[in-house]
């Protein structure tokens, strides 16, 4: 059967229980909110096995898988037409963020090639956390792991907590790029995961080619189809 994508690329997304990473991949996935909250866990024992074919942009299809290796909970696929210049296809890692599960061993990082750091604009203690994470990815990843910091639910202004400057000045200091995305708006969502999808495909030019700097901004906003602009939704 012929491969229905360019390129495959692994990430996972990790961060504090309650910050919306399964909401940004459904965001991204399906273009869609819920704003019930079911949390990510697996049942220790694995919950049965189900899957669930989604429909996506008409070109892609999407598999929902749940259960099966301990806390890896949604593979979640999704074609990125138009954005980059080949059909990229996501799949993409979903953790729990529960306290239990913060011991995360190599094997929940294996074969990741880009990692997603996500805290919630309204939550203090989920920001402090991302340099556990940070450690955590250090300890666990390959190295060279390509890494982006999220600041979810930026639609939430009148609760913020976590300023854009703290963020700003903690991305820069481990040389990643930062976001505030809204997976209730669906601001920046989009932006964020190609900005990522961009810079593993580069690196993975730059490998081959010898050269390992990083794209510019302006070399990513000429693809940004929103401004980054973060309003109420
Ligand atoms: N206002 C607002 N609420 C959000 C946003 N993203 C997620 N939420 C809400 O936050 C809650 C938690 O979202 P989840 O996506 O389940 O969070 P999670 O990080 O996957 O949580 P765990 O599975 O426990 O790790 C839900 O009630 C969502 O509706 C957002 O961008 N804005």
């Amino acid at each position: 059967m012929a491969k229905a994508y360019d390129h495959l690329f692994k990430l996972l997304l990790i961060g504090d229980s309650g910050v919306g990473k399964t909401c940004l991949i459904i965001r991204f996935a399906e273009d869609n909110f819920n704003s019930t909250y079911i949390s990510t866990i697996g049942e220790p024992t694995g919950p049965p096995e189900h899957s669930l074919n989604l429909t996506i942009n008409h070109v892609a299809k999407a598999e929902l898988l749940a259960g099966g290796v301990g806390q890896w909970e949604e593979c979640l696929w999704r074609a990125l037409p138009s954005i980059l210049p080949h059909e990229i296809l996501h799949l993409l890692r979903d953790t729990a963020g529960q306290e239990r599960f913060k011991t995360i061993t190599t094997a929940y990082y294996r074969g990741a090639m880009g990692i997603i750091l996500v805290y919630d604009i309204t939550d203090e203690k989920s920001f402090e956390n991302i340099q556990n994470w940070m450690k955590s990815i250090k300890e666990n990843a390959s190295a060279g792991v390509e890494r982006l910091l999220l600041g979810n639910k930026c639609d939430m202004e009148a609760k913020r907590k976590v300023q854009k400057e703290q963020a700003n000045k903690l991305a820069r200091e481990h040389g990643i790029r930062f976001f505030e995305t809204s997976a209730k708006s669906s601001m920046n969502v989009d932006e964020a995961f190609s900005s990522l999808a961009r810079d593993i495909l580069l690196k993975s030019g730059n490998r081959r080619s010898g050269n390992s700097s990083k794209p510019s901004t302006t070399d990513l906003k000429t693809c940004d189809k929103k401004n980054t602009k973060c309003s109420l939704g």
